[in-house]
């Protein structure tokens, strides 16, 4: 664009070329020649030539139907010829890193003029920095790994491990120590929940359910029945004995779901072993879902032998606990795009939002993301308080109703948002692209860590 000579025009002249082979727009007071590219808008020729469109100013037309996002692709910007005579562009693309000016887009304690007890200077700080590697590694391939439905991007993978964001989404402890996080921001012995909530919920943001758990989000898992013993732990299936040199472990079962299974190099399996429930480490080999007679030496047992149920019990309030900081975060990105929508999309010759049944839509999303992420912030400030033995006692029922609130609310607001958002709601590109996404993953998250029915009852079984 900076390369090329914009030339200054008025109304007047643009719309002198308003035919398909002479066809000219004004964007947001910016003059497009689109006669090249006419023939292949994916919304058709006729979009494009009629009567109110071709040589007309076409913003209201073009925003009631794409993204900002398109018009700054190199292939549009080099559609651009020229400005309106004394005319302004309105619309400012956001920079890498910004905050949202959008009411409730950002929590509380991002959002200009407020306050929080929890967070302080290195949170922010981390913050920022998490926020601009989302924007600038993650969403962009994020978009093109939703496409063309490949694994993320190694060397996103490889910055990730550079910048120690794999070991900060293990949550505070040991494996820190002696690691320069995000550039070294953070001092691993000061690294608390509190950072790994900014962490989980900086990357949400790219908006692209299953690419956010390719990002290596496994975690240990049971090979467990299916269906709704997914949540019967001790219902495994899959069996471990040991070789006859007692130097290793020979398994056997399958596993239908395992979290980034199609490419992970090591499996954390939970198996039925003479002594009880066992947990190993099990290296990706011929046989990696179906174990059929694997190997594993006894030496990468993990915890006790027997003692198995305490490796996974161990981590499944902080697995839950991360599961709601991701729905926290991803259900305000909706609520950022509704608010936006409706203010934007003109209905009878009025915004959307001017309707009192639009507003009481808005106004219980806004509800559900503040209740959520309040209550997130409170557990969480306990956690930063307790041992990880307090934390398995007394906030445990906590966690799992707060996960089963959240992802309630979550499905609540993507169905919301699709009646605000009409056809576009579940249209794969253009305006409600989000909206399509998030409506189609919500299912998933309730699912995960377990189901809600399940966890409602944990949580309250605790209380009992
Ligand atoms: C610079 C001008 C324009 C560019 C670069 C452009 C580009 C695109 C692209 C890339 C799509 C695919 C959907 C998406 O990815 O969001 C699309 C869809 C569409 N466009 Fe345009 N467009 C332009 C102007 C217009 C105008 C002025 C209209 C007039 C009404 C229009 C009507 C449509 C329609 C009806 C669709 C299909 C709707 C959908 O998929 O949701 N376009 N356009």
């Amino acid at each position: 664009m900076a390369s090329k000579q914009l030339k200054i025009f008025t109304r007047e002249e643009v719309a002198k070329h308003n035919k398909q082979d002479d066809l000219w727009i004004i964007i947001d007071a910016k003059v497009y020649d689109l006669t090249r590219f006419v023939g292949m808008h994916p919304g058709g020729i006729a979009a494009l030539t009629d009567e109110e469109v071709a040589g007309q100013d076409a913003t209201d037309q073009f925003f009631a139907l794409h993204r900002f996002e398109i018009l700054l692709k190199p292939q549009y910007q080099r559609l651009i010829i020229g400005n309106i005579e004394g005319e302004e562009a309105a619309l400012h693309p956001p920079n890498i890193g910004d905050i949202s000016k959008v009411p409730y887009a950002e929590p509380t304690w991002l959002t200009e003029g407020y306050y929080s007890p929890y967070y302080t200077e290195n949170h922010r700080e981390l913050q920022r920095a998490v926020r601009r590697f989302t924007d600038e590694y993650l969403v962009p391939d994020a978009l093109a790994r939703e496409e063309d439905g490949k694994r993320p991007d190694q060397k996103v993978l490889d910055k990730m491990a550079e910048l120690e964001l794999h070991a900060m989404r293990l949550g505070p402890g040991k494996h820190l120590q002696g690691r320069t996080l995000m550039g070294g921001i953070v001092k691993p012995e000061e690294f608390n929940y509190f950072h790994e909530l900014v962490v989980m919920q900086e990357m949400v943001r790219c908006g692209a359910r299953g690419y956010g758990d390719g990002l290596l989000g496994g975690k240990p898992r049971a090979e467990r029945s299916r269906g709704p013993g997914g949540s019967d732990v001790m219902g495994l299936q899959t069996t471990a004995v040991k070789s006859e040199d007692g130097k290793e472990w020979i398994i056997n079962g399958s596993k239908k779901w395992i979290t980034n299974g199609t490419f992970a190099d090591y499996f954390t399996v939970g198996c039925k072993t003479e002594d009880g429930f066992t947990v190993i480490l099990v290296e990706r080999g011929p046989a990696f879902i179906t174990f059929d007679n694997a190997r594993a030496p006894v030496g990468n047992t993990l915890g006790e032998e027997g003692g198995g149920i305490f490796v996974m019990l161990s981590n499944f309030n902080h697995e839950r606990w991360v599961m709601c900081c991701a729905s926290a975060r991803a259900q305000r990105g909706i609520v950022e795009e509704c608010l936006k929508w409706t203010s934007q999309r003109k209905a009878f010759g009025k915004p959307l939002n001017s309707l009192a049944t639009v507003r009481a839509k808005l106004a219980a999303m806004i509800q559900r993301a503040e209740s959520v992420q309040n209550w997130l912030e409170s557990i969480t400030y306990q956690m930063c308080n307790m041992s990880y033995k307090q934390q398995a006692s007394k906030l445990a029922g906590q966690i799992a109703l707060l996960k089963s609130y959240s992802t309630s609310c979550a499905q609540e607001t993507a169905r919301d948002a699709v009646q605000l958002f009409g056809g576009r709601g579940i249209t794969k590109t253009g305006m409600g692209r989000l909206i399509e996404h998030y409506h189609r993953t919500i299912p998933f998250d309730a699912l995960l860590g377990g189901a809600e029915d399940v966890l409602s009852d944990l949580g309250t079984s605790y209380m009992m």
